[in-house]
């Protein structure tokens, strides 16, 4: 089970639900009118892009990329890969960014300047999660769900070592796993 894995639950489904619907709103009323495309970055923002995408009412286009800096483990290369780009011109549209989780800041200062370089008209970010703490390089989020503690996270999309993606709560991971 892979519950047994888990320190403390510490963003409930419920929770997750209502932040998906409250961030929703928001991105409605901000972006009416606009010509708006949410780029999910994969995996980790999968869970959150399908519930948040449900809560927004205006049209968008659903675009995906796929970027690594954390290789199988815990701790982060440093230096970010594009494993998969978009599919569609971006040139003159507003990109809202969904993300799982900012941690360093490298991986999204690193896609808002890849981003720019095919000529979006804006860059937005949404990110679900915060470790303010750990933050490097510095960039502005627009919208944040929650901040968290600087501790091992993995549920709603988030993995260790690829696992634990599909718990439906957001959690922090027991050190016994991480660090054998
Ligand atoms: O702020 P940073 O220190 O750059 O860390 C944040 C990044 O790390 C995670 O991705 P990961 O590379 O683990 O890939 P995944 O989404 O496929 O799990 C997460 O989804 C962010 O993209
Ligand atoms: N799974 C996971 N990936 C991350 N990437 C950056 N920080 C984290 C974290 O706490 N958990």
């Amino acid at each position: 089970m892979i519950e047994n894995d888990v320190k403390e639950v510490l963003i409930s489904r419920e929770e997750l639900a209502d932040k998906c619907r409250e961030l929703g709103a928001k991105i409605s009323r901000d972006f009416e009118g606009k010509d708006l495309v949410l780029v999910g970055i994969l995996k980790g923002s999968v869970v959150f892009m399908t519930d948040l995408m449900k809560e927004i009412t205006i049209p968008c286009n659903i675009e995906f990329m796929e970027v690594s800096s954390y290789g199988t483990g815990a701790v982060s290369s440093g230096v970010v890969k594009i494993n998969k780009d978009l599919d569609m011109d971006i040139t003159g549209k507003n990109i809202l960014i969904v993300e799982d989780i900012i941690d360093t800041g490298l991986t999204l200062s690193y896609l808002v300047n890849y981003l720019k370089t095919r000529g979006a008209a804006g860059i937005d970010i949404v990110c679900l999660l915060d470790k303010k703490e750990r933050r490097t390089n510095d960039i502005p989020v627009t919208y944040v769900g929650y901040e968290v503690p600087d501790e091992f996270i993995i549920g709603y999309g988030i993995d260790y070592a690829e696992k634990y993606r599909n718990l439906p709560y957001v959690a922090s991971l027991k050190e016994e796993i991480y660090q054998k």
